[in-house]
């Protein structure tokens, strides 16, 4: 097989990120990867400039990860067809409620074996109401096989090639699993594949509504008890989560980067826990502070939260998940903030005598 043009869909925080890493991999596996990676852009302007000339001039995303040299490899396209055509592995990485109109504007362009892995954090719901995954999404509009990729990944950090962890879930651990961990795994990029992509996707959706839950907690000034208890409630419920509705979940998979340590770093250090917080602090609404704090990037708990809840609902299963749907009606202001402390106070998890 030749070597496989790798197309990046997204160039936000995270996107670009992951384009310092693929950038450098592909040229340590020439018979593998195409040495041009191509990294579709949101076409906007900064200060008067279009981001794609700054990025393939400057070799920077001056607006999404400042200061951080991306490979001059890495060429931003602004056509999404364009960006995608002859690629044979695409990685997906855009907030996820840009997703389906990304893959319908894709359909019948993408050619059936192609690969795709998705680095997304969400779920989507279908109209009916049901949960389906984001990597379920884009399998089912484009009829490609969909790996995904997930950990403990703050994205400035990456950016600063601190050492981290990551976890691919996959199909074939043997094929598209190497050959994905071939195109992510660096000195300090670390991969572990495993087969339990259900769970990996899952966790790495869950684990921003828990974020949400410990920002809330900061924001009422509890300290790191507080806080642990809240990422030890919330990892029981994503456990239960990923049971009752995709059961056969291998448990070791919560013990990988994509489990219980992504929830540790996204509780300490992610957006979503620091828009939670201020939105408790000052008493504005989500939108406006996720506005003021993080300039044009975007916190997915709280509409993963929503996501959840209705899910929930649907199946009578609130009273059982009561962090998660705490945190929905405390982001749609239907709950105060305060109230968490009962429902944690309260949890099924101290109810047995
Ligand atoms: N930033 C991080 O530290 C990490 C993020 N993730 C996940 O990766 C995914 C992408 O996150 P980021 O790269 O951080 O994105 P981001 O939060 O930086 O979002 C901004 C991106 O959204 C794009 N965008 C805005 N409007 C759009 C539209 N109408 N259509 C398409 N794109 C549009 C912007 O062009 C920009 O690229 C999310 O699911 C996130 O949870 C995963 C690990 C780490
Ligand atoms: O997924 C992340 C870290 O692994 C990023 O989390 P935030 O979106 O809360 O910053």
């Amino acid at each position: 097989m030749s070597p496989r043009k790798v197309t990046i869909i997204g160039s936000g925080n995270w996107g670009s990120a992951i384009a310092r890493i693929v950038g450098q991999t592909v040229k340590s596996f020439p018979d593998d990867f195409d040495s041009e990676v191509r990294m579709w852009v949101f076409e906007e302007t900064v200060n008067g400039e279009k981001l794609s000339e700054i990025i393939n001039t400057r070799h920077e995303n001056v607006k999404y990860l400042p200061g951080k040299t991306l490979p001059t490899n890495v060429v931003a396209v602004t056509d999404l067809v364009q960006s995608c055509t002859g690629s044979q592995v695409l990685i997906f990485v855009v907030p996820h409620q840009f997703v389906k109109g990304i893959c319908n504007q894709l359909v019948g362009k993408i050619p059936e074996n192609t690969q795709a892995i998705s680095l997304i954090k969400g779920v989507s719901t279908e109209k009916k109401g049901g949960l389906k995954l984001i990597s379920e999404e884009i399998r089912d509009i484009l009829k490609i096989d969909v790996s995904v990729l997930m950990g403990a990944n703050l994205a400035p950090e990456v950016a600063n090639d601190n050492f981290c962890e990551a976890t691919i879930g996959c199909k074939r651990k043997a094929q598209d699993g190497m050959m994905l961990k071939r195109l992510f795994h660096t000195d300090n990029f670390r991969i572990n594949v495993v087969e339990d992509a259900h769970t990996v996707e899952l966790c790495g959706a869950l684990k921003n509504v828990v974020a949400c839950a410990a920002g809330f907690t900061d924001g009422l000034g509890f300290g790191d008890n507080t806080k642990a208890a809240v990422i030890r409630l919330g990892l029981m419920e994503t456990t239960k989560f990923v049971e009752h509705y995709y059961p056969g979940s291998n448990l070791q998979t919560f013990f990988e980067s994509c489990g219980i340590a992504d929830l540790i770093t996204t509780c300490y250090g992610g957006r979503n826990r620091k828009v939670c917080e201020a939105f408790v602090k000052t008493g504005k609404s989500l939108a406006e502070v996720e506005k003021e704090m993080l300039n044009g990037q975007s916190a997915q708990g709280p509409l993963t939260a929503e996501e959840v809840y209705l899910m929930l609902e649907k199946t009578n299963l609130t009273a059982k998940f009561p962090l998660f749907t705490a945190v929905h009606k405390i982001c749609q202001g239907q709950m105060k903030a305060p109230e968490l402390i009962d429902c944690l106070r309260n949890h099924p998890e101290h109810m047995q005598f």
